[in-house]
């Protein structure tokens, strides 16, 4: 039985059963029925208790099932709806005890019951949105009649987990216990048998709308648009929402069943499930020798400490204090040390606040402590270290034989870089086994995605600690193996290149980007370069001898080692045009460090002249060409990456561009989006510029796409079985 019922004097207790996260199976969706029929049918029993087993909830419909399901035949057999619908119409008062989680479809199902009750540490949330669905048993129509509108529109399309306190707050639970919200539930139970049941029933509560409520939602789907650009769920909830407000509810149930149906099964909607088991298969990192958390005994960080305070240490800095780890924060000097507290002082200020807010009244924990020092020697009792100052190879390696002797044996050495080789910064340690790179993403303190680099040396409890550290600090860590840029930026490298070319070729900025946004990223390519700034790619290139004073002399323009190179972001760069932190990059800012893009003639005469003096012929390149020009080529290198052995796998690689790259997730990442258009097509187009472009050496399609293509393109899942990790060195 997935529903089991329990006896307390007149209290039927059921508790779903479905391990690990009660999810609502069809099975257990068919027990609830049955359970729930049967107690109301049960003249002893006086009233019901809904509750999770393992004191949890529910995490909501059973998503693994969902690719499995029929939805013209087995959802209108049988759905999570009938089950609300008999709970809410019971004339015995039905409560929910929440407990862990009530999320989905288990929100859904507590808003069927009469109360809710909820332990203080529960949260809830209609999420469905973020799987590419909407709230499909009845969540659209209840929630804005028991909150309101507005917070309901917010949270039903943004998918917002709320804690317990703010639940009650927003009334979507009635109270919270510090106890067992399973005995509250019962007593409660006890204490209102008898009573009038009609106006607890949420179906029955007229909608409160504001006044301006038809523009209220049409400026939420112009808002969303924006920020989910091509994303078709949250548009849908909307509607599913608008239709609570226009219809009766049970004409507005067929209708939120309708949208759900058009969501469920779509392309999008894949793709966001996709995305949601790769970050869960991916957390469960093992290495090609078979290290994994099993054999590994992940170490508790309690104090950890940062060096260098430019943009990344500080948001490192706040990032771990933020998971209540106490903080030691070093720099080289008194004036970078002045700026760097203040800025990390201001990012936890502007945290505590937030923090508060979303939390509103309820008391939480606070951030950890952060001390500032210019004394090294401070290192010395740290737990795990995380060195973040600027990318050169001769300063990290200085500091890493400094840890070496300052920290105490067992401490834990992370470097913060975005591509230098980290067996070479290991090397100099007395520990190569505790050296790890640890490669966050700017704003560290927002960005969720952590690129866990493994060294030649790095040992299973180096990786299962900072693999264990990104969950407290509730980012997503990805394990890869160490290689020039590792994962992200390498296959980045192709992508901005491609763009750039594209430049040469007649595009501009805007229209490049433009196309890039369509698709769904947050930014195009020169947007993100703005906003990252262009100065950290022009140094490596320096480094690399690849542009400035190391460049060979004699070196033609456009081509370094008979490949084709583009100067324009080095010529951007000497003109002092950095991006947004200099006011102008690609496009011009009202301000330096100004946020809003805006053509800039300057550019665009730039380029004109530009193609002029190496006079190159505009070629004509359309919209849908710009796309399959960029992406294919990034795609291409997540092929190499995977036949290199750097990423365990396909999810990896999506994983780390939905988290880190702005990567659409309703597109589920390079790898997927390049399954769901058809390998051979990506290997053709590759093919056909690769022969157009012989002198780009990224466009050469990579050994495995063309021996998955020949295997007749197997699914994603089997692509894994492919790889020999012919590199691997663990
Ligand atoms: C008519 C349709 C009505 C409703 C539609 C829906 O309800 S759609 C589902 C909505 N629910 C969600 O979006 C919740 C998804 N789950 C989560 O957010 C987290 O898993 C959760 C519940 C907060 C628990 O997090 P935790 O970090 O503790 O564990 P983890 O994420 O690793 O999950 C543990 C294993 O449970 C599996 N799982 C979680 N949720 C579901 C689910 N809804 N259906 C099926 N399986 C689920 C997850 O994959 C993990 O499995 P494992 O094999 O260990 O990888």
């Amino acid at each position: 039985m997935a529903a089991l019922k329990h006896i307390v004097g007149s209290v039927a207790v059921i508790t779903i059963r479905n391990p690990p996260v009660n999810a609502l199976s069809p099975q257990v969706q068919v027990s609830l029925m049955e359970v729930l029929k049967d107690v109301t049918l049960d003249p002893s029993v006086k009233a019901i208790v809904l509750c999770g087993e393992n004191g949890k909830f529910s995490g909501g419909a059973d998503i693994r099932t969902f690719s499995k399901t029929d939805p013209k035949t087995d959802i209108k057999r049988m759905s999570l709806d009938d089950v609300n619908s008999v709970a809410e119409r019971s004339r015995k008062p039905v409560v929910a005890a929440v407990e862990g989680v009530a999320l989905g479809g288990g929100l859904e199902l507590a808003l069927a019951c009469h109360y809710r009750i909820a332990h203080v540490k529960a949260r809830v949330g209609l999420t469905e949105v973020l799987l590419g669905l909407l709230p499909g048993a009845g969540g659209t129509q209840r929630l804005p009649r028991l909150i309101g509108v507005p917070a309901a529109l917010d949270m039903i399309t943004t998918g917002k987990i709320v804690p317990a306190p703010v639940a009650v707050k927003l009334g979507i639970v009635d109270s919270v216990t510090e106890g067992s919200a399973v005995e509250e539930a019962i007593h409660l139970a006890q204490k209102v048998v008898g009573q009038p049941l009609e106006s607890r029933r949420i179906c029955s509560k007229p909608i409160q709308c504001p006044p301006n409520v038809d523009s209220l939602l049409n400026d939420a789907k112009v808002k969303l648009k924006k920020q989910f650009r091509g994303a078709e769920s949250h548009q849908v909830c909307v509607e599913a929402i608008r239709a609570a407000v226009q219809l009766p509810f049970a004409e507005g149930i067929v209708k939120e069943r309708e949208l759900f149906l058009s969501l469920f099964n779509s392309d999008q909607a894949k793709a966001c499930q996709y995305a949601f088991f790769a970050e869960r298969s991916v957390a469960k990192w093992t290495t090609p020798s078979g290290a994994n958390w099993k054999s590994a005994s992940p170490q508790t960080i309690r104090t950890a400490a940062v060096i260098g305070l430019g943009t990344m240490g500080q948001g490192i800095a706040v990032s771990l204090a933020k998971a209540q780890i106490q903080v030691i924060a070093v720099e080289q000097d008194e004036q970078q040390l002045e700026k760097g507290s203040k800025a990390v002082t201001a990012i936890l200020e502007r945290e505590t606040l937030k923090k508060q807010q979303f939390e509103l009244a309820h008391k939480s924990d606070s951030f950890g402590s952060v001390t500032f020092t210019l004394d090294f020697n401070a290192l010395k009792n740290a737990d795990l270290v995380i060195e973040a100052v600027y990318e050169n190879m001769a300063l990290k390696k200085e500091i890493f034989q400094r840890l070496s002797s300052i920290c105490k044996p067992g401490a834990f050495l992370c470097t913060n870089t975005s591509g230098l080789d980290i067996d070479e910064i290991a090397s100099v340690t007395d520990r190569p086994h505790l050296v790890i790179g640890t490669h966050f993403f700017s704003p560290a303190h927002l960005m969720k995605l952590l690129e866990v680099v493994r060294g030649y040396h790095s040992s299973s409890t180096i990786i299962s600690t900072v693999m264990n550290l990104s969950k407290v600090l509730n980012k997503v860590g990805v394990v890869v193996d160490n290689c020039p840029l590792f994962v992200g930026n390498r296959l980045l490298l192709p992508y901005i290149n491609q763009a750039v070319f594209l430049l040469e070729d007649g595009r501009t900025p805007e229209e490049v980007d433009q196309v890039l946004e369509e698709f769904g990223y947050a930014m195009g390519p020169f947007r993100m370069s703005d906003l990252a700034g262009l100065d950290i790619g022009w140094r490596s290139r320096m480094e690399f001898g690849l542009t400035g004073p190391k460049l060979l002399p004699g070196a033609p323009v456009r081509q370094r080692e008979g490949k084709r190179y583009s100067p324009l972001p080095d010529i951007l760069c000497e003109e002092g045009r950095f991006g947004q932190k200099s006011g102008k990059g690609w496009y011009q800012y009202e301000t330096v460090g100004g946020r809003n893009a805006a053509r800039d003639p300057w550019v665009h005469n730039f380029l004109h002249e530009y193609r002029r003096a190496h006079a190159i012929k505009q070629k004509n390149v359309s919209q849908g060409e710009i796309l399959e020009w960029c992406l294919y080529p990034l795609i291409n290198e997540g092929f190499k990456v995977l036949e290199d052995g750097i990423a365990s796998g396909p999810e990896d690689i999506d994983v780390i561009y939905n988290n880190g790259y702005g990567w659409p997730r309703h597109k589920g990442g390079p790898m997927f989006y390049a399954s769901m258009i058809g390998l051979p097509r990506v290997l053709v187009k590759l093919e056909e510029f690769y022969k157009n472009n012989p002198d780009i050496p990224s466009l050469k399609p990579s050994n495995l796409l063309k021996a998955l293509v020949k295997q007749g393109s197997p699914p994603l899942k089997e692509w894994r079985s492919q790889l020999g990790y012919p590199n691997s060195r663990l």
